[in-house]
């Protein structure tokens, strides 16, 4: 269970797989942590230095007070692969996470080597939506919100099948910080790349599953074709968290994307 400093802040982190495989650093979801990465961290392991960590103010990383920014999130990243000592990595983010993987690919492209962006899009809105969030997490607290948001992130078929899952997830969400959880989505709500996707310039693999009503096949389709080069794969039977919902598929689509380089 290793902490790191970051930017001031102590960040909780988990590295696998052989030190002089090539990095790879996953990017977790808003109110999630590093644990919806787990089923690809372990697999990927096999062939790459995996590191997934803890979003500022997510899991076991400490936060800050006041709106976060997908740059100074990206910049928490950047300090993290600097702290482990690790000058560039293929990054995959999901949601948030890809919208930090974006900013990366577009103001540090030097650090990355390619981009995995995952049930994300260049702007998650609309912005009236998430200071609505905000204000109901202020007034009843994070418990107002786990039903609604669980079904955002998992299919009806996947909570039925999978209820032990969905509640556990949906404990991490009641347990964040009311507070930190506003701050990221402050991130996601004045987050926009669109006017930037045109710099990225390493090999990019969208992903989306088919049934997200988050960030859809049509936004995933419009980040796609919106930086140069990139290719989408859409995901059956998969809502906004396909790393939990389809673990073997999204290792698969990783593995493949990341094998042709
Ligand atoms: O919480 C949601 O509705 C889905 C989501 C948007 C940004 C993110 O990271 O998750």
């Amino acid at each position: 269970m290793p902490f790191v400093l970051v930017n001031g802040l102590s960040v909780h982190y988990r590295i696998a797989g052989p030190a002089e495989a090539p990095p790879l650093l996953l990017i977790h979801s808003l109110g999630t942590s590093l644990e919806m990465w787990a089923p690809q961290a372990e697999a990927l392991a096999e062939d790459f230095r995996v590191i997934s960590y803890d979003l500022r103010g997510h899991g076991l990383s400490e936060g800050t007070a006041g709106a976060y920014s997908l740059g100074m999130l990206a910049g928490d990243a950047v300090a993290l692969l600097g702290a482990l000592g690790i000058e560039r990595a293929h990054v995959a983010g999901v949601s948030l996470g890809g919208m930090i993987a974006q900013t990366l690919g577009i103001e540090h492209g030097s650090r990355v080597r390619s981009l995995v962006l995952g049930d994300t899009a260049s702007v998650i809105g609309p912005k009236s939506n998430w200071d609505s969030r905000a204000a109901a997490i202020r007034t009843d607290g994070m418990a107002t919100l786990v039903d609604a948001i669980l079904a955002r992130w998992f299919t009806a078929e996947f909570i039925a099948a999978a209820p032990e899952v969905a509640r556990g997830f949906g404990a991490m969400l009641l347990r964040m910080p009311p507070e930190a959880y506003i701050s990221a989505a402050f991130a996601v709500r004045d987050g926009d790349t669109t006017s930037a996707l045109g710099r990225i310039a390493c090999p990019t693999l969208v992903l989306v599953g088919d049934q997200d009503v988050s960030t859809p096949p049509s936004a995933a389709e419009a980040l796609s074709a919106a930086i140069p080069g990139a290719n989408l794969t859409v995901l059956a039977n998969a809502a906004h968290i396909p790393t939990v919902e389809r673990p073997a598929e999204v290792t698969a689509a990783i593995r493949q994307f990341l094998a042709g380089l």
